[in-house]
């Protein structure tokens, strides 16, 4: 599979986020929707989506106990979903069991969703680990670490900085999947996010795939922005 760029739906109601995605007719896309949006669409979106012909990562980020994570992926399992995920602070028996609850709920005949973990949301940075999170580790031996335990519990790869990703391929392996929010390019603002790259590095450091939300959804023009954005990550691969 091309490596994708994936879209973050994170807009403020369907009337929006139809008109955003009729700019881009005619184009198979891989769009991420997010806790915002699946909140307020619920289950229909996700077949909303897959009709217009479009892959989806549902981005719900569970972390709970491991009994219940595995009964909710049992459940999301039953959507049309390519990609779910995980936070890896859950710990390792909480991954294995949302690869156990995945298994269970897929159909015979049907693909497994891939499962992901988050190793470190890309708007943290050392500084919010030490003082909100009381981890006192290199934020770059943290991730590496929570990717192999991910691995080790049956994960298929990690969302994390595309700054990371040569340290989680030494770790994990270069077919561990990395998928990349914190995307930016030189021109956008930056908000909340700490751990930023470009997709031309993002595409250099080695990641799967990329996240981008706001620097295509808030653009005046989203479809000429999310084309250029597609070029730099694709390069000449
Ligand atoms: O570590 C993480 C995990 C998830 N995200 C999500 O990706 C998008 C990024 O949106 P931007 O507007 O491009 O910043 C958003 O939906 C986040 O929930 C992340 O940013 N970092």
């Amino acid at each position: 599979m091309q490596r994708p760029l994936i879209i973050a739906l994170d807009l403020d109601d369907a009337a929006k986020r139809r008109a955003l995605l009729e700019q881009f007719e005619g184009e198979s896309l891989y769009v991420k929707v997010g806790m915002e949006l699946f909140y307020r669409e619920g289950r229909q979106v996700i077949q909303e989506l897959k009709e217009k012909g479009h892959q989806i990562f549902l981005d719900l980020k569970l972390h709970d106990i491991p009994n219940t994570v595995q009964r909710t992926m049992k459940e999301l399992a039953s959507l049309d979903i390519d990609i779910v995920n995980v936070h890896a602070a859950g710990g390792k028996k909480m991954m294995a069991a949302a690869r156990e609850g995945l298994e269970q709920g897929t159909k015979a005949g049907f693909d497994r969703p891939f499962l992901i973990a988050v190793t470190q949301l890309t708007s943290t940075d050392e500084e919010t680990m030490r003082s909100d999170l009381l981890i006192n580790r290199p934020l770059s031996e943290v991730v590496q670490s929570y990717a192999s335990f991910a691995k080790e519990s049956g994960v298929d790869g990690v969302v994390c900085s595309a700054k990371e990703v040569p340290l989680i391929h030494d770790a994990c392996g270069s077919s561990f999947y990395t998928v990349c929010p914190g995307i930016r390019r030189a021109e956008d603002a930056v908000g909340d996010q700490k751990r930023v790259v470009t997709p031309q590095e993002a595409r250099e450091l080695g990641s799967w795939g990329i996240v981008v939300g706001r620097s295509i959804t808030s653009a005046a023009e989203p479809f000429n922005v999310y084309q250029a954005m597609k070029q730099d990550w694709e390069g000449s691969r």
